[in-house]
């Protein structure tokens, strides 16, 4: 059962009571070399398309605006105060990213089936995580006396379901008070698993919060190669629009012809202007323009994609560096939210893109995408267990519906297998 929702704008934007007592917490990423996608076939049917065609601003024989990385004109970036030194980004030597499993699931085919519930899209798209959790165990809880062993093959499970040990741990422990010796089912097992998870996900389970102090609020979106930056912005992007916001898009990935397409066709779908140079430019200088651009038009929120990179790739990370230090140049505070986006299917190695992204660039929130078709869902509770940063929105499809505000009560019911 889902819980009761607040209406969207109030889950997107943040108006609960408490929202003032929530702290920012820097988050770190790091990321893989997916390949480059082509541009996705985009839903047209779900896309809004009001707003008149936005311009797309092209700098192409637009001035250098920035000077290069290392110029004594800089004013010297001031790192979050909870991020680590910044000439601290030589990263240790990480193990190579591993490769997403294969299984990625298609773009929706909106006509071949009734269209579900949120919950019902976020439990099918969890199907593979909690099937591979529910068939571990209900082949351990099996009509017998609760004992050690049960408990021990449990707690495999649950690591291997990338939960991590600390919450297996607390869900072993918890069965075992009062139990031993007595019969449990599965559907026990279960359900203290979803109540465990919850507990975990509840205080990370944050709305984006869009104040309006900030004009334009600049989000950065930063991660691993095809992670799916441009394709959140592109979900974000239409529905800020729907909520009556004016969108800016920045795309500030010119190593790839395609994303910058890609951008651009959100862009026109959302009626969103785009800001735009040739592959190859500078994403400093872009990042810098589309801010002013942005400021001069009054715009609500300016969405600056980056390139994939590599968390282990020094002069990657510095790079993103110098576009953060040159948004300041224009306003101190930019960029305002700095999402890191995560791909479930790779599992582990979440956890070092987290580590590094978060230190570098100043993480304040994640967006996990692809937990439709991976078994791996589980990592989003080992995550929030270790960085506790805020969970903004979590995807399970391609489609511009299938981005919400991450529900920790929705999400863990979803992942155990409960209706
Ligand atoms: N199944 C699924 N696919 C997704 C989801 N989010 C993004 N994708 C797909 O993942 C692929 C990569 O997404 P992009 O948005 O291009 O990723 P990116 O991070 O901008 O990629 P780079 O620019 O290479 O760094 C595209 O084919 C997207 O349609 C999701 O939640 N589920």
């Amino acid at each position: 059962m889902s819980e009761k929702k607040r209406g969207f704008l109030g889950r997107l934007f943040g108006s609960r009571p408490d929202d003032a007592d929530r702290a920012e917490s820097p988050v770190a990423v790091g990321g893989d070399e997916a390949a480059a996608g082509e541009v996705p076939a985009l839903d047209t049917a779900d896309i809004p398309t009001s707003g008149s065609a936005p311009d797309v601003l092209a700098f192409d024989a637009a001035p250098d605006l920035v000077e290069p990385l290392g110029s004594p004109d800089l004013p010297e970036a001031t790192p979050p105060a909870d991020l680590g030194p910044q000439e601290d980004v030589a990263p240790p030597e990480l193990d190579p990213v591993p490769e997403p499993e294969p299984e990625a699931v298609s773009a929706p085919d909106p006509a071949a089936a009734p269209r579900l519930s949120w919950f019902g899209r976020l439990k099918q798209g969890l199907s593979r995580s909690s099937s591979a959790l529910t068939e571990g165990i209900s082949s351990i809880f099996t009509k017998r006396r609760l004992d050690a062993a049960m408990l021990d093959e449990l707690e495999d499970v649950l690591i291997q379901a990338d939960l991590g040990v600390d919450t297996a741990t607390a869900i072993t422990e918890r069965l075992s008070v009062g139990r031993f010796d007595k019969e449990i089912s599965a559907e026990e097992v279960r359900a203290v698993l979803a109540e465990e998870v919850e507990k975990v996900l509840a205080p990370v389970a944050r709305p984006l919060d869009l104040d309006g102090e900030h004009r334009p609020h600049v989000v950065l979106m930063v991660g691993v190669n095809g992670t799916g930056k441009t394709t959140t912005i592109g979900k974000l992007s239409s529905k800020l629009a729907a909520e009556g916001r004016t969108v800016m898009l920045a795309a500030g990935d010119t190593f790839r012809a395609a994303a910058v397409e890609q951008l651009k066709i959100w862009g026109s779908r959302t009626g969103a202007e785009v800001v735009a140079r040739d592959t190859g430019a500078d994403a400093a200088g872009l990042a810098f323009d589309a801010l002013q651009a942005a400021r001069d038009k009054g715009v609500d929120v300016l969405l600056v994609d980056t390139a994939g990179r590599l968390q282990n790739k020094a002069e990657l990370m510095a790079e993103l560096e110098k576009v953060i230090r040159v948004l300041r140049k224009i306003d101190p505070a930019a960029p305002h939210t700095v999402l890191l986006t995560l791909d479930a299917t790779t599992g582990q190695n979440a956890l070092s893109q987290v580590e590094i992204f978060g230190r570098t660039a100043g993480v304040t929130g994640l967006v996990m995408t692809k937990l439709d078709g991976t078994a791996r869902g589980g990592i989003l509770v080992a995550i929030a267990a270790k960085y506790g940063l805020p969970v903004h929105f979590i995807g399970v499809g391609e489609g511009v519906d299938d981005l919400e505000p991450f529900s920790a009560k929705d999400y863990a019911r979803a992942i155990a297998g409960l209706a």
